[in-house]
């Protein structure tokens, strides 16, 4: 059994939007990798990737970034408000997304953070029968949809900068809320993904990949999105003030329980190209925010496009 607890922030004269109190658990079982559902840009973590039980959680009713949250975090860490391991849950989480989003499509330089956050989408309360429209339009991560004249206009104030997205789905117990890709024209459906704890989709950011979320019928979905970037110049700023405190907090020096240091005694891969620094994305409308843990630094087992294929144009 694999969990993810989702906490509710509560705490409004926190410093920090948010606080360690706990709302609810979504429980959910991640096996093997189930194969992709759209065999380019589709791939699922493996089981062990999140581990059991985690303990978690951020939420963020500010409509603060993940990453934000996450620095946020390790400042209540530092103070023992949060545990730390709950900071570094969310921080080796994203790593590892970033980690096998270069490594399924076996890139020869690295992947930047150029921004992350965490989305909860929650059904509306009126009635779904027939409903058709989209809780997140068909859109391209990098560059402007036109869906009469079937391009994408790679310009301001798209984030042009992006390469490859990857979406970590943190719970499926809800209703509608499929994931589907579509042609330029933003109807004809290509693919189309359930969402469930620890399934991921990734794919490079183009114009060869239109997409969107069916609406949520019932019940609440969250996600987190992460884009990344070649270009170190957009590496997230937030990202690189978390590696810093984190490796602060990780120093011999550091005052940390026996118990938690364990915890933290997995390999971060904090990767120098975290530590560099550049310009990031600015914020955009979030509505909760949630982390994830994984100990598991593995990602041997993750398949990656068929050795022939050029993945930034195949997806
Ligand atoms: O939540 C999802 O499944 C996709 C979200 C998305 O495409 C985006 O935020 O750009
Ligand atoms: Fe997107």
């Amino acid at each position: 059994m694999i969990r993810i607890n989702i906490a509710q922030a509560v705490d409004e004269q926190s410093k920090c939007p948010w606080s360690p109190k706990m709302a609810s658990v979504v429980p959910c079982n991640v096996t093997e990798a189930q194969g992709a559902v759209h065999q380019k840009s589709l791939f699922e973590f493996k089981s062990g990737l999140l581990h059991d039980p985690v303990s978690v959680v951020l939420v963020n009713k500010h409509r603060y970034p993940l990453v934000k949250s996450l620095l946020c975090c390790f400042q209540l860490g530092q103070e023992g408000k949060v545990p730390l391991s709950s900071a570094l849950l969310c921080y080796n989480v994203t790593d590892k997304v970033r980690r096998v989003v270069e490594s399924y499509f076996r890139l020869d330089s690295p992947l930047y953070f150029s921004y992350s956050h965490l989305v909860c989408r929650t059904a509306v309360e009126e009635k779904q029968e027939g409903r058709k429209d989209l809780s997140h339009p068909v859109h391209v991560d990098n560059c402007i949809l036109n869906t009469e004249a079937n391009m994408c206009i790679k310009e301001h104030p798209a984030y042009t900068f992006r390469d490859y997205s990857a979406i970590l789905y943190l719970n499926g117990d809800f209703e509608g809320g499929n994931f589907v890709f579509t042609e330029l024209d933003a109807k004809t459906i290509t693919a189309e993904l359930r969402p469930q704890c620890g399934r991921m989709v990734g794919f490079s950011s183009g114009e060869e990949n239109p997409h969107g979320v069916n609406a949520v019928t019932k019940g609440q979905r969250c996600a987190v999105a992460l884009w990344f970037t070649l270009d170190p110049r957009h590496n997230e700023r937030e990202r690189v003030q978390a590696d810093d405190l984190i490796k602060m907090l990780l120093s011999p020096e550091a005052d940390l329980s026996q118990e938690e240091a364990q915890q933290t005694a997995e390999p971060l891969s904090l990767g120098e190209a975290n530590l560099r620094q550049s310009g990031s994305e600015s914020p955009s409308d979030t509505t909760d925010s949630v982390a994830a843990e994984s100990t598991d630094s593995s990602i041997e087992h993750v398949r990656g496009p068929p050795v022939d294929s050029k993945p930034k144009t195949e997806l």
